[in-house]
Protein backbone atom coordinates (compact mmCIF):
# COMPACT_ATOMS: atom_id res chain seq x y z
CA UNK A 1 0.00 0.00 0.00
CA UNK A 2 1.45 3.60 -1.06
CA UNK A 3 1.03 6.50 -0.04
CA UNK A 4 -1.11 7.28 -2.34
CA UNK A 5 -3.62 5.08 -1.18
CA UNK A 6 -4.29 6.66 2.36
CA UNK A 7 -6.80 9.29 2.82
CA UNK A 8 -6.91 11.61 5.95
CA UNK A 9 -10.80 12.56 6.76
CA UNK A 10 -11.35 15.21 8.79
CA UNK A 11 -14.94 14.56 9.95
CA UNK A 12 -18.53 16.36 11.55
CA UNK A 13 -18.49 18.63 8.37
CA UNK A 14 -21.79 18.00 6.69
CA UNK A 15 -21.73 16.71 2.75
CA UNK A 16 -23.22 19.48 0.44
CA UNK A 17 -23.37 20.35 -2.83
CA UNK A 18 -24.33 18.39 -6.04
CA UNK A 19 -22.62 15.51 -8.24
CA UNK A 20 -23.28 13.06 -10.72
CA UNK A 21 -23.91 9.49 -11.43
CA UNK A 22 -22.94 7.51 -14.44
CA UNK A 23 -23.58 4.37 -15.74
CA UNK A 24 -24.22 0.85 -13.41
CA UNK A 25 -20.78 -0.81 -12.05
CA UNK A 26 -23.14 -3.75 -13.01
CA UNK A 27 -24.57 -3.17 -15.89
CA UNK A 28 -21.67 -1.56 -18.12
CA UNK A 29 -19.41 -4.33 -17.86
CA UNK A 30 -21.62 -6.91 -18.94
CA UNK A 31 -23.00 -5.00 -21.88
CA UNK A 32 -19.41 -4.26 -23.00
CA UNK A 33 -19.52 -8.22 -23.11
CA UNK A 34 -22.29 -8.70 -24.89
CA UNK A 35 -20.65 -6.36 -27.73
CA UNK A 36 -18.61 -10.03 -28.23
CA UNK A 37 -21.77 -11.44 -29.69
CA UNK A 38 -22.21 -9.25 -32.30
CA UNK A 39 -21.17 -9.06 -36.25
CA UNK A 40 -21.22 -5.52 -36.40
CA UNK A 41 -19.86 -2.92 -33.54
CA UNK A 42 -21.68 -1.80 -30.52
CA UNK A 43 -21.73 1.71 -29.07
CA UNK A 44 -22.38 2.13 -25.39
CA UNK A 45 -23.00 5.50 -23.74
CA UNK A 46 -22.49 6.76 -20.21
CA UNK A 47 -19.69 4.48 -19.15
CA UNK A 48 -18.00 5.63 -16.08
CA UNK A 49 -14.26 5.45 -15.45
CA UNK A 50 -13.89 3.20 -12.99
CA UNK A 51 -11.77 -0.12 -12.69
CA UNK A 52 -14.10 -2.86 -13.52
CA UNK A 53 -14.78 -1.12 -16.62
CA UNK A 54 -10.89 -0.76 -17.30
CA UNK A 55 -10.08 -4.38 -16.59
CA UNK A 56 -13.62 -5.66 -19.13
CA UNK A 57 -12.31 -3.31 -21.76
CA UNK A 58 -8.96 -4.84 -21.40
CA UNK A 59 -10.24 -8.38 -21.81
CA UNK A 60 -12.32 -7.40 -24.59
CA UNK A 61 -9.00 -6.11 -26.30
CA UNK A 62 -7.02 -9.71 -25.66
CA UNK A 63 -9.90 -11.32 -27.62
CA UNK A 64 -9.65 -9.32 -30.63
CA UNK A 65 -12.60 -6.55 -30.04
CA UNK A 66 -11.43 -3.12 -30.53
CA UNK A 67 -13.04 -0.46 -27.93
CA UNK A 68 -12.17 3.18 -28.12
CA UNK A 69 -13.62 6.45 -26.97
CA UNK A 70 -16.63 7.73 -28.94
CA UNK A 71 -16.93 11.71 -29.24
CA UNK A 72 -19.77 12.16 -26.56
CA UNK A 73 -17.82 11.62 -22.89
CA UNK A 74 -18.24 8.35 -21.42
CA UNK A 75 -18.79 7.08 -24.84
CA UNK A 76 -17.36 3.77 -25.85
CA UNK A 77 -17.43 2.05 -29.28
CA UNK A 78 -16.96 -1.45 -29.23
CA UNK A 79 -15.81 -3.63 -32.72
CA UNK A 80 -16.10 -7.59 -32.39
CA UNK A 81 -15.03 -8.07 -36.12
CA UNK A 82 -11.46 -9.44 -35.61
CA UNK A 83 -12.34 -11.96 -32.35
CA UNK A 84 -11.08 -15.25 -34.03
CA UNK A 85 -8.10 -13.59 -34.57
CA UNK A 86 -7.07 -12.85 -30.95
CA UNK A 87 -4.18 -13.66 -28.51
CA UNK A 88 -4.94 -14.20 -25.40
CA UNK A 89 -1.31 -15.20 -24.66
CA UNK A 90 -1.69 -12.08 -21.56
CA UNK A 91 -5.04 -13.12 -20.31
CA UNK A 92 -3.41 -14.15 -16.78
CA UNK A 93 -2.33 -10.67 -15.54
CA UNK A 94 -6.29 -10.32 -15.31
CA UNK A 95 -6.91 -13.11 -12.74
CA UNK A 96 -8.58 -11.93 -10.01
CA UNK A 97 -9.84 -8.75 -11.06
CA UNK A 98 -13.25 -9.02 -11.00
CA UNK A 99 -16.16 -11.62 -11.10
CA UNK A 100 -17.24 -10.35 -15.03
CA UNK A 101 -14.74 -12.78 -16.84
CA UNK A 102 -17.05 -15.81 -16.16
CA UNK A 103 -19.74 -13.83 -18.19
CA UNK A 104 -17.45 -14.28 -21.50
CA UNK A 105 -18.14 -17.81 -21.42
CA UNK A 106 -21.05 -18.03 -23.41
CA UNK A 107 -19.92 -15.08 -26.04
CA UNK A 108 -16.55 -17.02 -26.28
CA UNK A 109 -17.92 -20.59 -26.68
CA UNK A 110 -20.60 -18.95 -29.67
CA UNK A 111 -17.59 -17.47 -31.47
CA UNK A 112 -14.69 -19.58 -30.58
CA UNK A 113 -16.35 -22.98 -29.42
CA UNK A 114 -13.69 -22.82 -26.64
CA UNK A 115 -12.91 -20.21 -23.87
CA UNK A 116 -10.15 -19.95 -21.20
CA UNK A 117 -11.50 -18.51 -17.77
CA UNK A 118 -8.75 -16.43 -15.25
CA UNK A 119 -9.75 -16.72 -11.77
CA UNK A 120 -12.12 -14.51 -10.99
CA UNK A 121 -12.19 -10.84 -8.27
CA UNK A 122 -14.76 -9.07 -6.82
CA UNK A 123 -15.33 -7.92 -3.04
CA UNK A 124 -14.82 -10.64 -0.24
CA UNK A 125 -18.25 -10.72 1.28
CA UNK A 126 -18.86 -14.58 1.24
CA UNK A 127 -17.69 -17.49 -0.56
CA UNK A 128 -18.95 -16.54 -3.81
CA UNK A 129 -19.25 -20.26 -5.65
CA UNK A 130 -19.75 -20.72 -9.37
CA UNK A 131 -21.43 -23.66 -9.21
CA UNK A 132 -24.67 -22.41 -11.03
CA UNK A 133 -22.74 -21.20 -13.99
CA UNK A 134 -21.04 -23.47 -14.77
CA UNK A 135 -23.76 -26.29 -14.18
CA UNK A 136 -25.85 -23.75 -16.44
CA UNK A 137 -23.01 -24.35 -19.07
CA UNK A 138 -23.24 -27.82 -19.09
CA UNK A 139 -26.85 -27.92 -19.11
CA UNK A 140 -26.25 -25.83 -22.79
CA UNK A 141 -23.41 -28.37 -23.74
CA UNK A 142 -20.41 -27.34 -23.03
CA UNK A 143 -17.83 -29.35 -21.37
CA UNK A 144 -15.92 -27.34 -18.31
CA UNK A 145 -12.57 -28.41 -16.89
CA UNK A 146 -11.42 -26.57 -13.75
CA UNK A 147 -8.17 -25.98 -13.25
CA UNK A 148 -6.07 -24.39 -10.63
CA UNK A 149 -5.30 -21.71 -13.16
CA UNK A 150 -9.24 -20.90 -14.67
CA UNK A 151 -11.43 -23.11 -16.32
CA UNK A 152 -11.16 -24.19 -19.58
CA UNK A 153 -14.40 -24.49 -21.36
CA UNK A 154 -15.07 -26.45 -25.01
CA UNK A 155 -18.63 -26.42 -27.02
CA UNK A 156 -18.04 -29.51 -29.31
CA UNK A 157 -20.92 -28.42 -31.33
CA UNK A 158 -23.50 -25.41 -31.63
CA UNK A 159 -24.55 -24.87 -27.97
CA UNK A 160 -28.36 -25.56 -27.59
CA UNK A 161 -31.00 -24.36 -25.83
CA UNK A 162 -32.46 -25.93 -22.64
CA UNK A 163 -34.88 -25.47 -19.49
CA UNK A 164 -33.13 -24.37 -16.23
CA UNK A 165 -33.94 -23.83 -12.92
CA UNK A 166 -31.41 -21.83 -10.80
CA UNK A 167 -31.27 -23.02 -6.63
CA UNK A 168 -31.11 -19.04 -6.10
CA UNK A 169 -32.30 -16.42 -8.38
CA UNK A 170 -28.05 -15.14 -9.19
CA UNK A 171 -27.64 -12.14 -11.20
CA UNK A 172 -24.59 -13.13 -12.71
CA UNK A 173 -25.67 -16.93 -13.37
CA UNK A 174 -28.93 -15.15 -14.75
CA UNK A 175 -26.51 -13.18 -16.77
CA UNK A 176 -24.76 -16.12 -17.96
CA UNK A 177 -28.06 -18.09 -19.18
CA UNK A 178 -28.59 -14.48 -21.23
CA UNK A 179 -25.66 -14.35 -22.72
CA UNK A 180 -25.55 -18.05 -23.67
CA UNK A 181 -29.21 -18.32 -25.10
CA UNK A 182 -29.62 -15.95 -27.28
CA UNK A 183 -26.86 -17.99 -29.53
CA UNK A 184 -27.95 -21.06 -28.76
CA UNK A 185 -29.95 -23.48 -30.78
CA UNK A 186 -33.88 -23.23 -30.13
CA UNK A 187 -34.98 -22.11 -27.05
CA UNK A 188 -34.31 -21.46 -22.99
CA UNK A 189 -36.82 -21.12 -20.25
CA UNK A 190 -35.01 -19.84 -17.32
CA UNK A 191 -37.10 -20.24 -13.92
CA UNK A 192 -36.07 -18.35 -10.61
CA UNK A 193 -33.87 -15.77 -12.57
CA UNK A 194 -32.84 -12.78 -11.08
CA UNK A 195 -34.85 -9.38 -12.18
CA UNK A 196 -32.33 -7.27 -10.78
CA UNK A 197 -32.90 -3.52 -13.13
CA UNK A 198 -29.20 -4.05 -14.43
CA UNK A 199 -30.73 -7.52 -15.78
CA UNK A 200 -33.46 -5.99 -17.39
CA UNK A 201 -30.97 -3.17 -18.82
CA UNK A 202 -28.67 -6.18 -20.54
CA UNK A 203 -32.11 -7.43 -21.48
CA UNK A 204 -32.54 -4.25 -23.40
CA UNK A 205 -29.35 -4.10 -25.06
CA UNK A 206 -29.55 -8.06 -26.43
CA UNK A 207 -32.90 -7.01 -27.77
CA UNK A 208 -31.11 -4.42 -29.79
CA UNK A 209 -28.39 -6.25 -31.29
CA UNK A 210 -31.54 -8.85 -32.24
CA UNK A 211 -32.32 -11.47 -29.60
CA UNK A 212 -35.92 -12.63 -28.75
CA UNK A 213 -36.13 -12.29 -24.87
CA UNK A 214 -39.42 -12.51 -22.93
CA UNK A 215 -39.69 -12.06 -19.33
CA UNK A 216 -42.96 -13.54 -17.15
CA UNK A 217 -44.35 -11.64 -14.02
CA UNK A 218 -43.12 -15.09 -11.92
CA UNK A 219 -39.15 -15.16 -12.46
CA UNK A 220 -39.47 -16.87 -15.72
CA UNK A 221 -37.00 -15.26 -19.03
CA UNK A 222 -37.81 -17.26 -22.37
CA UNK A 223 -35.38 -17.11 -24.57
CA UNK A 224 -35.41 -18.02 -28.77
CA UNK A 225 -31.70 -18.52 -30.05
CA UNK A 226 -30.92 -16.88 -33.25
CA UNK A 227 -28.56 -17.39 -35.46
CA UNK A 228 -26.72 -13.81 -35.73
CA UNK A 229 -26.59 -10.74 -33.35
CA UNK A 230 -25.85 -7.40 -34.85
CA UNK A 231 -24.40 -4.40 -32.49
CA UNK A 232 -26.24 -1.66 -29.69
CA UNK A 233 -26.49 1.80 -29.37
CA UNK A 234 -27.25 1.90 -25.97
CA UNK A 235 -27.41 4.14 -23.02
CA UNK A 236 -26.11 2.18 -19.80
CA UNK A 237 -28.71 3.21 -16.73
CA UNK A 238 -27.62 4.98 -14.05
CA UNK A 239 -25.59 3.41 -10.81
CA UNK A 240 -28.79 3.10 -8.62
CA UNK A 241 -26.02 1.72 -6.12
CA UNK A 242 -23.70 4.34 -5.86
CA UNK A 243 -26.44 6.81 -5.89
CA UNK A 244 -27.51 5.42 -2.51
CA UNK A 245 -23.92 5.63 -0.99
CA UNK A 246 -24.17 9.25 -1.35
CA UNK A 247 -27.68 9.32 -0.25
CA UNK A 248 -26.47 7.83 3.17
CA UNK A 249 -23.45 10.02 3.07
CA UNK A 250 -25.63 13.11 3.07
CA UNK A 251 -27.67 11.08 5.99
CA UNK A 252 -25.21 10.65 8.14
CA UNK A 253 -23.36 13.71 8.08
CA UNK A 254 -26.38 15.73 8.42
CA UNK A 255 -25.53 16.88 4.72
CA UNK A 256 -27.60 17.68 1.83
CA UNK A 257 -26.32 16.42 -1.45
CA UNK A 258 -28.00 16.65 -5.30
CA UNK A 259 -27.32 13.03 -7.08
CA UNK A 260 -27.66 13.52 -11.02
CA UNK A 261 -28.54 10.65 -12.42
CA UNK A 262 -30.08 9.19 -9.88
CA UNK A 263 -33.71 7.47 -11.33
CA UNK A 264 -36.26 6.83 -8.47
CA UNK A 265 -37.95 4.02 -10.78
CA UNK A 266 -34.47 1.69 -10.06
CA UNK A 267 -34.34 2.77 -6.50
CA UNK A 268 -37.87 2.18 -4.81
CA UNK A 269 -37.18 0.03 -2.19
CA UNK A 270 -34.23 2.09 -1.57
CA UNK A 271 -36.21 5.02 -0.90
CA UNK A 272 -38.80 3.77 0.64
CA UNK A 273 -35.92 2.85 3.55
CA UNK A 274 -34.47 6.09 3.11
CA UNK A 275 -37.80 8.11 3.92
CA UNK A 276 -38.52 5.04 7.05
CA UNK A 277 -35.19 6.33 8.72
CA UNK A 278 -36.33 9.82 8.40
CA UNK A 279 -34.13 10.85 5.52
CA UNK A 280 -35.88 13.47 3.41
CA UNK A 281 -35.81 13.00 -0.79
CA UNK A 282 -36.89 15.39 -3.67
CA UNK A 283 -37.40 13.70 -6.99
CA UNK A 284 -37.23 15.75 -10.52
CA UNK A 285 -36.18 15.14 -14.03
CA UNK A 286 -32.46 14.96 -13.76
CA UNK A 287 -31.53 13.33 -10.62
CA UNK A 288 -32.79 13.07 -6.81
CA UNK A 289 -32.06 15.36 -3.26
CA UNK A 290 -31.27 13.36 -0.46
CA UNK A 291 -30.80 15.23 3.25
CA UNK A 292 -31.29 15.14 6.40
CA UNK A 293 -33.68 16.78 7.69
CA UNK A 294 -33.37 17.91 11.20
CA UNK A 295 -34.45 16.09 14.54
CA UNK A 296 -33.86 12.48 14.78
CA UNK A 297 -33.28 9.42 12.69
CA UNK A 298 -35.39 6.42 13.39
CA UNK A 299 -34.41 3.15 13.99
CA UNK A 300 -35.32 0.05 11.38
CA UNK A 301 -36.13 -3.46 10.59
CA UNK A 302 -34.46 -4.53 7.32
CA UNK A 303 -34.00 -7.28 5.33
CA UNK A 304 -31.49 -7.65 2.38
CA UNK A 305 -33.26 -9.22 -0.30
CA UNK A 306 -33.09 -9.97 -4.29
CA UNK A 307 -35.08 -7.78 -6.42
CA UNK A 308 -37.30 -6.24 -5.90
CA UNK A 309 -36.30 -6.20 -2.37
CA UNK A 310 -33.65 -4.03 -0.67
CA UNK A 311 -30.47 -4.52 -2.27
CA UNK A 312 -27.29 -5.80 -0.50
CA UNK A 313 -24.91 -3.72 -2.01
CA UNK A 314 -26.65 -0.93 -0.44
CA UNK A 315 -26.67 -2.60 3.14
CA UNK A 316 -23.55 -1.26 4.24
CA UNK A 317 -23.43 2.90 3.39
CA UNK A 318 -26.92 2.23 5.34
CA UNK A 319 -25.80 0.55 8.17
CA UNK A 320 -23.82 3.61 9.14
CA UNK A 321 -26.13 6.07 8.58
CA UNK A 322 -28.50 3.53 11.18
CA UNK A 323 -25.60 3.96 13.90
CA UNK A 324 -27.08 7.89 14.14
CA UNK A 325 -30.44 6.74 14.54
CA UNK A 326 -32.24 6.31 18.10
CA UNK A 327 -32.87 2.88 18.87
CA UNK A 328 -32.76 -0.51 18.03
CA UNK A 329 -32.51 -1.51 14.29
CA UNK A 330 -32.09 -4.96 13.26
CA UNK A 331 -30.24 -5.71 9.48
CA UNK A 332 -30.81 -9.61 8.45
CA UNK A 333 -28.20 -10.07 5.60
CA UNK A 334 -29.82 -12.89 3.31
CA UNK A 335 -27.66 -12.09 0.06
CA UNK A 336 -24.13 -13.18 1.66
CA UNK A 337 -22.87 -14.98 4.62
CA UNK A 338 -20.01 -12.65 5.13
CA UNK A 339 -21.14 -9.16 4.53
CA UNK A 340 -21.37 -7.64 8.17
CA UNK A 341 -17.31 -8.27 9.20
CA UNK A 342 -17.14 -4.59 8.45
CA UNK A 343 -19.14 -3.35 11.26
CA UNK A 344 -16.64 -4.29 13.88
CA UNK A 345 -14.82 -0.98 12.71
CA UNK A 346 -17.78 0.66 12.94
CA UNK A 347 -17.55 0.08 16.77
CA UNK A 348 -13.97 0.63 17.43
CA UNK A 349 -15.38 4.15 16.34
CA UNK A 350 -17.76 4.10 18.76
CA UNK A 351 -21.19 2.78 17.20
CA UNK A 352 -23.03 -0.31 18.92
CA UNK A 353 -23.42 -3.41 16.62
CA UNK A 354 -23.94 -6.83 17.69
CA UNK A 355 -23.76 -9.27 15.39
CA UNK A 356 -25.81 -13.01 15.53
CA UNK A 357 -26.16 -15.80 14.09
CA UNK A 358 -29.64 -16.24 13.83
CA UNK A 359 -31.78 -14.98 11.09
CA UNK A 360 -33.39 -11.88 13.00
CA UNK A 361 -35.83 -11.13 10.43
CA UNK A 362 -39.53 -11.87 9.22
CA UNK A 363 -37.78 -14.44 6.53
CA UNK A 364 -35.45 -17.57 7.67
CA UNK A 365 -32.30 -17.30 4.75
CA UNK A 366 -29.97 -19.83 3.52
CA UNK A 367 -27.37 -18.86 6.31
CA UNK A 368 -29.78 -19.33 9.16
CA UNK A 369 -28.67 -22.92 10.39
CA UNK A 370 -25.23 -22.27 9.17
CA UNK A 371 -23.00 -20.40 11.50
CA UNK A 372 -22.39 -17.34 9.83
CA UNK A 373 -22.80 -13.67 11.42
CA UNK A 374 -25.21 -12.02 8.71
CA UNK A 375 -28.01 -10.30 11.45
CA UNK A 376 -26.57 -6.97 13.44
CA UNK A 377 -28.60 -4.64 15.78
CA UNK A 378 -27.04 -1.68 15.97
CA UNK A 379 -28.18 0.46 18.62
CA UNK A 380 -27.96 4.33 18.33
CA UNK A 381 -27.35 6.95 17.86
CA UNK A 382 -23.76 6.62 18.85
CA UNK A 383 -20.76 9.64 18.75
CA UNK A 384 -18.25 8.08 15.66
CA UNK A 385 -14.75 9.34 16.73
CA UNK A 386 -12.14 9.27 13.87
CA UNK A 387 -10.04 5.84 13.64
CA UNK A 388 -7.16 3.76 11.68
CA UNK A 389 -9.17 2.41 9.03
CA UNK A 390 -8.43 -0.20 6.38
CA UNK A 391 -10.63 -0.70 3.41
CA UNK A 392 -12.23 -4.23 3.43
CA UNK A 393 -14.18 -4.41 0.44
CA UNK A 394 -16.01 -1.82 -2.20
CA UNK A 395 -19.02 -1.13 0.04
CA UNK A 396 -17.84 -1.39 2.81
CA UNK A 397 -14.24 0.95 1.94
CA UNK A 398 -17.27 3.86 0.58
CA UNK A 399 -19.03 3.05 4.30
CA UNK A 400 -15.85 3.42 5.96
CA UNK A 401 -15.63 6.78 4.55
CA UNK A 402 -19.11 7.84 5.17
CA UNK A 403 -18.10 6.88 8.89
CA UNK A 404 -15.12 8.96 9.03
CA UNK A 405 -16.83 12.11 7.46
CA UNK A 406 -19.68 11.75 10.09
CA UNK A 407 -17.23 11.20 12.85
CA UNK A 408 -15.12 13.66 15.14
CA UNK A 409 -11.58 14.00 14.60
CA UNK A 410 -9.41 12.88 11.55
CA UNK A 411 -9.34 9.00 10.36
CA UNK A 412 -6.63 7.39 8.64
CA UNK A 413 -8.36 5.47 5.80
CA UNK A 414 -6.32 2.89 3.90
CA UNK A 415 -6.73 0.85 0.84
CA UNK A 416 -8.32 3.86 -0.27
CA UNK A 417 -8.20 2.66 -4.29
CA UNK A 418 -9.99 -0.19 -3.52
CA UNK A 419 -13.19 2.36 -4.08
CA UNK A 420 -12.19 3.18 -7.64
CA UNK A 421 -13.49 -0.49 -8.87
CA UNK A 422 -17.29 1.26 -8.42
CA UNK A 423 -17.02 4.92 -7.36
CA UNK A 424 -16.02 6.92 -10.50
CA UNK A 425 -13.92 10.02 -9.97
CA UNK A 426 -15.06 9.67 -6.35
CA UNK A 427 -12.21 11.66 -4.69
CA UNK A 428 -12.97 14.96 -6.86
CA UNK A 429 -16.93 14.50 -5.82
CA UNK A 430 -15.76 14.43 -1.90
CA UNK A 431 -13.91 17.95 -2.34
CA UNK A 432 -17.13 19.39 -5.04
CA UNK A 433 -19.34 18.34 -1.29
CA UNK A 434 -17.01 19.76 1.03
CA UNK A 435 -15.21 17.29 2.27
CA UNK A 436 -12.31 17.84 4.44
CA UNK A 437 -9.99 15.16 3.29
CA UNK A 438 -6.34 15.29 2.18
CA UNK A 439 -3.95 12.02 0.78
CA UNK A 440 -0.93 12.36 3.29
CA UNK A 441 2.02 14.39 1.85
CA UNK A 442 -0.30 16.62 -0.76
CA UNK A 443 -2.38 18.59 2.20
CA UNK A 444 -5.33 20.52 1.01
C1 LIG B 1 -20.69 -7.46 -10.85
C2 LIG B 1 -22.04 -7.61 -10.25
O1 LIG B 1 -23.05 -7.47 -10.91
N1 LIG B 1 -22.07 -7.86 -8.94
C3 LIG B 1 -23.35 -7.96 -8.29
C4 LIG B 1 -23.90 -9.34 -8.49
O2 LIG B 1 -22.94 -10.26 -7.98
P1 LIG B 1 -23.07 -11.79 -8.35
O3 LIG B 1 -23.66 -11.94 -9.70
O4 LIG B 1 -21.74 -12.40 -8.09
O5 LIG B 1 -24.09 -12.25 -7.23
P2 LIG B 1 -25.14 -13.42 -7.27
O6 LIG B 1 -26.50 -12.85 -7.42
O7 LIG B 1 -24.71 -14.44 -8.26
O8 LIG B 1 -24.99 -14.04 -5.82
C5 LIG B 1 -26.07 -14.11 -4.94
C6 LIG B 1 -25.93 -15.33 -4.07
O9 LIG B 1 -25.95 -16.51 -4.87
C7 LIG B 1 -24.86 -17.36 -4.52
N2 LIG B 1 -24.38 -18.07 -5.72
C8 LIG B 1 -24.17 -17.37 -6.88
C9 LIG B 1 -23.70 -18.00 -8.00
C10 LIG B 1 -23.42 -19.38 -7.94
O10 LIG B 1 -22.98 -20.03 -8.93
N3 LIG B 1 -23.64 -20.04 -6.76
C11 LIG B 1 -24.11 -19.43 -5.65
O11 LIG B 1 -24.32 -20.05 -4.60
C12 LIG B 1 -23.80 -16.37 -3.98
O12 LIG B 1 -22.87 -17.01 -3.16
C13 LIG B 1 -24.66 -15.37 -3.23
O13 LIG B 1 -24.96 -15.85 -1.95
O14 LIG B 1 -25.15 -9.45 -7.79
C14 LIG B 1 -25.05 -9.25 -6.38
C15 LIG B 1 -26.43 -9.45 -5.77
O15 LIG B 1 -27.31 -8.47 -6.22
C16 LIG B 1 -24.48 -7.88 -6.07
O16 LIG B 1 -24.23 -7.79 -4.69
C17 LIG B 1 -23.19 -7.63 -6.81
O17 LIG B 1 -22.82 -6.27 -6.71
C1 LIG C 1 -20.37 -6.94 -4.36
C2 LIG C 1 -20.18 -6.00 -5.28
O1 LIG C 1 -19.55 -6.16 -6.46
P1 LIG C 1 -18.80 -7.42 -7.12
O2 LIG C 1 -19.83 -8.44 -7.43
O3 LIG C 1 -18.22 -6.82 -8.35
O4 LIG C 1 -17.79 -7.90 -6.13
C3 LIG C 1 -20.70 -4.62 -5.12
O5 LIG C 1 -20.76 -3.89 -6.12
O6 LIG C 1 -21.04 -4.22 -3.99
Amino acid sequence: MTDDDVLLVHGGTPLEGEIKVRGAKNLVPKAMVAALLGSEPSRLRNVPDIRDVRVVRGLLQLHGVTVRAGDEPGELLLDPSHVESANVADIDAHAGSSRIPILFCGPLLHRLGHAFIPGLGGCHIGDRPIDFHLEVLRQFGATVEKRPEGLYLQAPQRLRGTKIHLPYPSVGATEQVLLTAVMAEGSTELSNAAVEPEIEDLICVLQKMGAIIAMDTDRTIRITGVDRLGGYNHRALADRLEAASWACAALATHGNVYVHGAQQRTMVPFLNTFRKVGGAFEIDEDGIRFWHPGGQLKAIALETDVAPGFQTDWQQPLVVALTQATGLSIVHETVYESRLGFTSALNQMGATIQLYRECLGGTPCRFGQRNFQHSAVISGPSRLQGAELIIPDLRGGFSYLIAALAAEGTSTVRGISLINRGYEDFMNKLASLGAKVETPGFPG
